[in-house]
């Protein structure tokens, strides 16, 4: 049987335009979790739900190396990360990011960015500012991880790295000339990364050894090769990059406290209620639409063939609001959760599947931590306004986010939760 087919125009433009919905759009019209299309030239197969990510996530039938277009290594991930790499190769690298984010360490970081949001309030209080939550928690995220990876970041430079390690995220899927951006962005955090890496390797910093920067600089590839320089420096921004992109959801979580107050107070009540309203943002809210990957062989899923070569799209967003999976996928219903938890292929806002084996995100604790501390901030700690301001989301960005990025007027601070 084929794989239904929308008619053969390429569909990168309509996808850009619609980054979260298109996929889903389509396969509603077609009746089909998989159909083909082109995508950048290429013949492409969308898929979305839970059987598709199950599918997409076997290693066996697919691979990542190369998958990832151009423009998106060029900014986001940079080149010769982990995210390109397969079978050994991948699972050697990937266990030092798992080292890295085992739950004392995931904690310390916590602990960080908790600091981080006292010292800003205060700030904020002092200045009687209203601020625009999305700029100021890159800064305070920046600081954070640093601190905590023993990245070294003089005071005078906190701004410019803050500002090019949110373009990597926050530019790399715009249109021109912001895209551009995030590849200037790019290459200025690589080469300050890779100093960082050759200070560690010729003794003039000496971090901790259970730092990102002294794994990261010592780390060697599965023969014992120390890993070149600006590999370990591409590694070093994928911690430090996505800890500060956890900025959007914490948006997103000021934003859902701030237009469902009934959930926001039941999440008050109880820790797993609490747990439930974050793993409700991660599941409701846009971030990361899709992945790529590249058939290995020819085969047969379904009965529907898929060549050898194949590029692949899996719908992350379109997934998590499966109303097979999902019911009434678009309300924000955090008690969904306490009913049913959620499986390794049916709820992938950091991808699916294994963390040590596969590609899923390593970073879910910290985001969870993060989401913890900034939770208990915004419920126990910091009074606040919301002033009248454009709330909608923007999804037609990547990420999407709330129009106005999230102004509040700070009111008062607890010393003490
Ligand atoms: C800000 C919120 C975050 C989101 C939405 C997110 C999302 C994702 C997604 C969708 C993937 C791809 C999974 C795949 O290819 O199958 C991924 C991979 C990855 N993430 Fe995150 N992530 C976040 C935070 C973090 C954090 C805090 C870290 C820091 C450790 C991190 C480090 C990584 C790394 C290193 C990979 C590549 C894993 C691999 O290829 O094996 N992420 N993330």
């Amino acid at each position: 049987m084929s794989i239904p087919r929308i008619p053969p125009r390429d569909v990168t433009l309509p996808l850009l335009a619609d980054p979260y919905r298109f996929v889903s759009k389509e396969s509603a019209r077609l009746g089909s979790d998989a159909f083909e299309t082109r995508l950048l030239c290429r013949g492409t197969t969308c898929l979305k739900g839970e059987k598709g990510a199950a599918l997409f996530y076997d290693a066996e039938r697919f691979r990542r190396e190369g998958a990832m277009p151009s423009p998106i290594r060029k900014t986001l991930l940079g080149e010769g990360g982990v995210q390109g790499l397969d079978g050994e190769a991948h699972r050697h690298r990937k266990a030092i990011f798992m080292g890295l984010t085992q739950a004392d360490r995931v904690r310390a970081l916590g602990a960080r960015v908790e600091a981080e949001w006292i010292e800003a309030a205060e700030r904020w209080l002092r200045a009687g500012a209203t601020i625009r939550l999305y700029d100021e928690l890159a800064t305070m995220l920046t600081r954070a991880v640093c601190a905590w990876s023993e990245t070294p970041l003089p005071e005078a430079d906190v701004q410019l790295r803050a500002g090019h390690l949110r373009a990597l995220f926050d530019a790399a899927g715009a249109r021109n000339p912001r895209h551009f951006w995030s590849r200037h962005a790019r290459r200025r955090v690589d080469h300050w990364l890779k100093g960082v890496i050759e200070d560690v390797r010729e003794g003039r910093h000496r971090p901790a050894e259970n730092t990102a920067t002294f794994a990261l600089a010592h780390a060697r590839d599965p023969g014992g090769t120390p890993l070149a320089a600006e590999v370990a420096a591409v590694e070093l921004a994928n911690i430090l990059r996505p800890t500060v992109a956890t900025a959007v959801y914490v948006v997103f979580l000021a934003h859902a406290l701030h237009t469902q107050p009934e959930a926001a107070r039941a999440a008050t009540q109880s820790l797993a209620a609490r747990d439930a309203f974050i793993e409700e943002i991660r599941r409701f809210y846009p971030f990361f639409p899709s992945l790529v990957a590249t058939t290995r062989r020819d085969f047969v899923w379904e009965g529907l063939s898929f060549p050898e070569g194949r590029q692949v799209i899996l719908d992350l967003y379109g997934t998590n609001h499966d109303a097979n999976a999902w019911p009434d996928p678009e309300i924000f219903r955090p008690a969904r959760f306490a009913n049913r938890p959620p499986g390794a292929f049916d709820f992938v806002p950091q991808g699916g599947g294994d963390h040590l084996t596969g590609h899923r995100c390593p970073g879910e604790g910290i985001v969870h931590e993060i989401l913890m501390r900034s939770f208990d901030v915004l419920t126990t700690r910091l009074r606040y306004e919301v002033p009248k301001q454009d709330l909608r989301l923007n999804l037609r960005r990547l990420p999407a986010l709330p129009r106005s990025g999230f102004f509040l007027r700070p009111l008062d601070l607890a010393r003490s939760g």
